[in-house]
């Protein structure tokens, strides 16, 4: 059994793997599309994260394969379709990175409401900003949650111990027990666009989220909203956002996530030169816990598969 794994995997995982697959030839190394073509004639199993493409022409090219395992949450970098033809198995890791992107979202909120970056990078360069940084409390606001699954039920918890009113929108419904137990209201999309200051995008991408927020979206929302999208690039229509935030109705935006990764476009330059636009590169999910977690939890997934294939 050969196994190929082809983004960055926790140490502890990958010791796990061998430990449980003694007879598996492992490799372990980042390959762009051509040569991941090329190495993917005789592998059975692919481990990725985010960063690999698992597109139909990787597909086409894995004559071995059985298994995809993408060690976290999002699965819109596989082609889903063409793994299904194939009767490949793919398997993720639901849940296990969520707190972790649920603390870098209300990070990002209080370094937008309190000018952390701006202050650090202004001290850095010598410059005393204290008149200029007056900020906002978090506690207090209402803050909307779109997308209430395993990242926005850990935002939830976590926003009790911050005082908010919180708002979800979820196309599944909560009982009145859920609703109770995370301290949370479920209202229609557009009311969470009309009442929310804080707007925290938390659903997956697929053809039906596709800029689900958007011009017509941020109109709605009150003034001096805070967008944070730590979810996918492509469900906030970053241009619309470039547009209300040049002409002050968004109060500061928050992204994790870009609908080019890595986001070098010139069209970034604009929008990372505005003092109130904070970013990172894609680091929900890079915490030492996560990663131990998710790691653990693909290879345990992955050596149950194979056993089952193996009988
Ligand atoms: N930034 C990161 O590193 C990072 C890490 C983990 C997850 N994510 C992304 O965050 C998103 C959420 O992750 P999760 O683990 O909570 O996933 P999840 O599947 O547990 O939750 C997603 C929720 O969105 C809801 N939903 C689906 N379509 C919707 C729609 N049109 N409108 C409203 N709600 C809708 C689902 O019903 C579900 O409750 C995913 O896109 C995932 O890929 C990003
Ligand atoms: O969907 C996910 O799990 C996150 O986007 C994390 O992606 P990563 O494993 O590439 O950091």
């Amino acid at each position: 059994m050969k196994i190929h794994i082809n983004d960055p995997l926790d140490e502890i995982a990958l010791q796990k793997l061998k430990e449980e697959l003694p007879n598996a030839t492992i490799t372990s190394e980042h390959f762009d599309k051509d040569k991941l073509k090329e190495k993917m004639k005789d592998v059975d199993v692919l481990i990725v994260r985010s960063a690999t493409k698992v597109t139909k022409e990787i597909i086409d090219s894995s004559p071995k394969l059985k298994i995809i395992g993408r060690a976290g949450m999002g699965l819109d970098n596989i082609d889903l379709e063409a793994a299904k033809v194939k009767n490949i198995k793919v398997l993720n890791t639901p849940g296990q990175n969520a707190l972790s992107v649920a603390e870098l979202v209300i990070g990002m909120v209080i370094d937008i409401y309190r000018n952390i970056t701006r202050a650090s990078i202004g001290l850095k360069e010598g410059r005393w900003e204290k008149k200029e940084l007056e900020g906002l409390e978090l506690s207090g606001k209402t803050f909307g949650i779109i997308g209430f699954g395993y990242v926005g039920t850990n935002l939830a918890k976590l926003l009790t111990g911050f005082n908010t009113t919180t708002l979800v929108y979820d196309i599944i419904n909560l009982t009145a027990e859920e609703q109770n137990k995370y301290k949370v209201k479920q209202v229609s999309f557009e009311d969470l666009l009309k009442q929310s200051d804080i707007i925290s995008l938390n659903l997956p991408k697929n053809e039906k989220t596709f800029h689900v927020i958007g011009e017509k979206e941020i109109k709605l929302m009150k003034d001096n909203v805070i967008i944070i999208n730590a979810a996918r690039g492509g469900v906030l229509d970053e241009k619309a956002a470039l547009k209300y935030l040049k002409d002050g109705k968004i109060f500061g935006l928050g992204l994790d996530v870009f609908e080019e990764e890595p986001p070098v476009s010139d069209f970034y330059k604009e929008l990372f030169s505005l003092p109130n636009v904070v970013v990172t590169p894609h680091i929900g999910a890079s915490t030492k816990e996560a990663q131990e977690r998710v790691g653990i939890n693909i290879i345990d997934r992955i050596v149950e598969e194979v056993n089952k294939i193996m009988i």
